[in-house]
């Protein structure tokens, strides 16, 4: 990609080597990208309204003021139907605003190359030549409001000159300057056409004038040569002359001897055609429809006309004549699929010595070989084959209602006539019909709508490359190309078409070619920069290999010494190794020795325990006694042992009970021997208290009335001190014996001291007293009765 810096800005354009193109304007919100395909720009503010146009749209821009671009396209209409011819219209972007002067320059003729045939560096010149009565005199208007603009968008260079005149066109073209002028552009007719060829192929120097290309923008009545290029409209036709693609065409040379001498590109017709033209001039105001018109009243009267006719079909040329020039399939393709951007090239034979057709007479221009071999005019006689060279026919002096040479297929932008014909086949399409009804006219008119008519049964069809045609019937025209010539013999000869001229090639394939070649270049570049790359690779690669060498070499002399001592080590190891091994091995056997000695021993072992368990099961059975006898000596001894245990329990019984009887004793002698205290008067008599409280119940139990007095004594010396038997707890219990034994005195008419006092203390005094008596009585009388008991206690 070639960048093309805009100076002062941050804008830049940026060319693709293959046709692509970048445009950036900054500064502003806008970008407009033109790749190969197509041409793209955008508003990043608003990307909604985003615009695209194909580069095979695009045909220029233009700086309609300031540092403000406008981009021109012409994109192709949608079809309503697959039948529908399509045409193109002319777009404009929305202003595009440059950074600067030198960027929308820039930017202008960069648009203008890529969307024009602009390959060289000038500009290419044309000369627009403006019939103003053509059609319905309109081609003024069309010119200035569908054609300038883009003819200036492309910035092609353009002189513009109108018709003043009848054949004014040819007088024009003859006084071009062929190098000042690319392109000749005919806005008009096919008459305007005709005449600017007139003046081309007359000129001394036709050679060279017949190869500057010429467009015709639709601006007459029929407009075929357009209508063959595929240019529905004047806006088709612009585009095309910016995009300058081109094809080359056959002229047809028409010989009138004596002394006139014509330039036919599309027909000869005679009969019903031509006064379906020729005969509509007076509604000429209807455009083309005043066709339709002639069509109609032609098919509605049924003229026949009768002519002579002789012709020469194609293939069988003189040998030395030039073979017809090859459609390539690329102008096949072309013509095809788009069929709008085809502007033809006007190509004739070369000039090779004089102008022939100078032997019937006439002023000297392409040569006519063909037409030279018939001989002297006097003698050609077209119903008469002998008159004629071998392999010319004749047609016979049948009538017929249409007769039409055509080199061309459409005759207008809705006939078409000769379907098989093409620009440079090299030879004419002759089609002729007898007189028809008419309903047969109406139905032929059907098929040339859908180009069927040639297989009608009425319709002859012939492929001429010369051709001699003879008007016999009045009330016709003879006519070249629409345009009317005397009404008599004609001799017609296709020139066939030379390639495209060097000079005029196609600007895209110039593109195309020089992209290529830029292509190529940097392609040769690229692969160069990457051999160089890969020879610096493949040098560094040397280089790091010679480094690993020597680092290689340094290791191979550090492992072969590694190796050594490596090798030194193993021996070491291995006779290491080897001497283990071998006491290894002596521990091994001896543990083997030591194995086989351990399993004789366990056999033997094995066998003594077997023989053990073999005694063993013979002495089962007196183990078997034995246990009976155990277990019987066990019961025995079980027996004994509870015997025993019951000897020990009534042993334990016995003992407990003299424990008991012994505890019983001994609290008996711990009761004398208080009671003996107390008599003695070792302890107060309030300490006694509670012993005498228990056994004063025991001794009234005994009945022992006579120690009543004894008691009172008691009794009385604790009433001398009243305020210790008060404080004695026991005092009640005591004093509750004494009342029993009180009331039982008093019962029994005992004499006490209480009988005389007359408070309940002196009387429980007295009781207690009482009590106190009986109860050391009865001890004394306890212990008279078991002396040995206390005997022993004492000692
Ligand atoms: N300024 C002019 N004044 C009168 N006639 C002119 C003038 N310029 C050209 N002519 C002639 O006008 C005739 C008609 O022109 P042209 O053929 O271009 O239009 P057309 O007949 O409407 O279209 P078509 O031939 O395609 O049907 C031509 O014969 C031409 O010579």
């Amino acid at each position: 990609m070639i960048a093309f810096p805009v100076q002062g800005t941050d804008a830049q354009l940026l060319v693709a080597l293959d046709g692509a193109v970048e445009l950036r304007l900054a500064q502003s919100d806008l970008v407009a990208v033109l790749p190969k395909r197509h041409c793209r720009w955008w508003r990043p503010s608003a990307p909604a309204k985003a615009f695209q146009v194909d580069a095979g749209d695009l045909v220029g821009a233009t700086l309609p003021g300031g540092l403000s671009l406008r981009i021109w396209s012409c994109p192709l209409q949608p079809a309503d139907c697959a039948c529908q011819k399509r045409t193109r219209q002319l777009v404009c972007s929305p202003l595009l605003r440059c950074a600067s002067d030198a960027a929308a320059a820039q930017a202008v003729a960069l648009l203008q190359r890529l969307g024009s045939w602009r390959a060289q560096a000038e500009p290419p010149r044309l000369l627009v030549i403006i019939n103003p009565r053509s059609g319905q005199g309109r081609g003024k208007r069309i010119y200035e409001r569908q054609v300038a603009p883009i003819l200036a968008a492309a910035g092609l260079e353009v002189a513009v000159a109108d018709t003043l005149r009848r054949g004014h066109a040819g007088e024009l073209a003859a006084r071009i300057d062929l190098r000042a002028c690319d392109l000749l552009v005919l806005v008009g007719g096919d008459g305007t056409v005709f005449d600017a060829l007139q003046g081309l192929l007359q000129r001394p120097d036709w050679a060279d004038a017949a190869r500057l290309p010429l467009c015709q923008v639709p601006g007459g009545s029929g407009n075929a040569l357009a209508a063959n290029c595929g240019l529905w409209s004047p806006v088709t036709a612009a585009h095309a002359i910016c995009k300058g693609r081109q094809r080359v065409l056959d002229i047809v040379s028409v010989l009138q001897p004596p002394g006139r001498r014509y330039y036919a590109f599309l027909s000869i017709v005679f009969g019903m055609v031509a006064n379906l033209d020729r005969g509509t001039e007076h509604l000429r105001w209807l455009g083309g429809a005043r066709f339709t018109v002639g069509l109609l009243q032609q098919i509605l009267l049924r003229t026949a006309f009768e002519a002579r006719v002789a012709f020469l079909p194609p293939g069988n040329a003189p040998a030395g004549a030039p073979a017809p020039h090859a459609i390539s399939g690329a102008d096949v393709a072309l013509h095809a699929c788009s069929g709008l951007a085809v502007a033809p090239l006007v190509a004739a034979l070369p000039a090779e010595g004089p102008g022939k057709g100078a032997g019937l007479g006439c002023p000297p221009g392409p040569p006519t070989p063909l037409l030279d071999a018939l001989g002297p005019v006097s003698r050609v006689d077209p119903l008469d084959e002998a008159s004629l060279p071998p392999k010319w026919r004749t047609l016979g002096p049948e009538k017929v209602a249409l007769f039409a040479a055509c080199n061309l297929p459409w005759l207008d932008f809705k006939f078409d006539l000769a379907p098989e014909a093409d620009f440079d086949t090299g030879h004419l399409d002759l089609l002729y019909t007898r007189v028809v009804t008419r309903r047969e006219a109406f139905e032929f008119s059907n098929h040339c709508k859908r180009a069927t008519h040639l297989k009608l049964p009425m319709c002859g069809f012939e492929k001429v490359a010369a051709l001699v045609l003879e008007p016999v019937s009045k009330g016709t025209w003879l006519l070249l190309d629409g345009e009317e010539v005397a009404y008599e013999r004609i001799y017609a000869e296709d020139a066939p078409a030379h390639p495209v001229p060097q000079r005029l090639h196609n600007t895209h394939e110039a593109l195309a070619a020089a992209s290529a070649g830029l292509k190529r270049l940097a392609m040769d570049h690229d692969e160069k920069t990457a051999a160089v790359a890969l020879l610096n690779r493949q040098y560094e690669g040397k280089v790091t290999e010679l480094e690993k060498l020597a680092n290689l070499e340094q290791s191979v002399e550090a492992l072969q010494k590694e190796r050594a001592g490596l090798a030194q080590s193993v021996q070491r190891q291995r006779e290491a190794t080897k001497a283990e091994n071998s006491a290894e091995q002596q521990h091994l056997n001896e543990l083997r020795w030591k194995m086989d000695a351990d399993l004789a021993a366990a056999t033997t072992e094995q066998a003594t325990a077997e023989q053990s368990v073999r005694d063993l099961a013979i002495h089962d059975d007196a183990s078997t006694e034995i246990a009976a006898m155990q277990a019987a000596a066990f019961a025995q001894i079980q027996h004994s042992h509870l015997e025993r245990l019951k000897q020990v329990q009534a042993r334990e019984e016995h003992l407990r009970k003299e424990s008991l009887m012994l505890d019983d004793r001994s609290r008996l002698l711990a009761r004398r021997e208080h009671l003996l205290a107390v008599k003695e008067g070792h302890i107060p008599a309030r300490e006694a208290l509670p012993v005498l409280g228990d056994n004063l119940s025991a001794a009234w139990e005994q009945g022992a009335e006579g120690t009543l007095p004894q008691l009172q004594v008691t009794i009385n010396e604790m009433h001398d001190n009243p305020n210790e038997m008060h404080d004695n707890p026991l005092f009640g219990s005591v004093g509750s014996g004494g009342v029993q034994v009180g009331q039982q005195a008093s019962r029994q008419g005992t004499p006490t001291r209480a009988q005389g006092s007359t408070s309940a203390m002196d009387f429980m005094g007295s009781m207690f007293e009482s009590a106190l008596v009986v109860a050391r009585q009865s001890e004394v009388a306890e212990l008279e009765q078991s002396p040995a008991i206390y005997a022993g206690n004492r000692s």
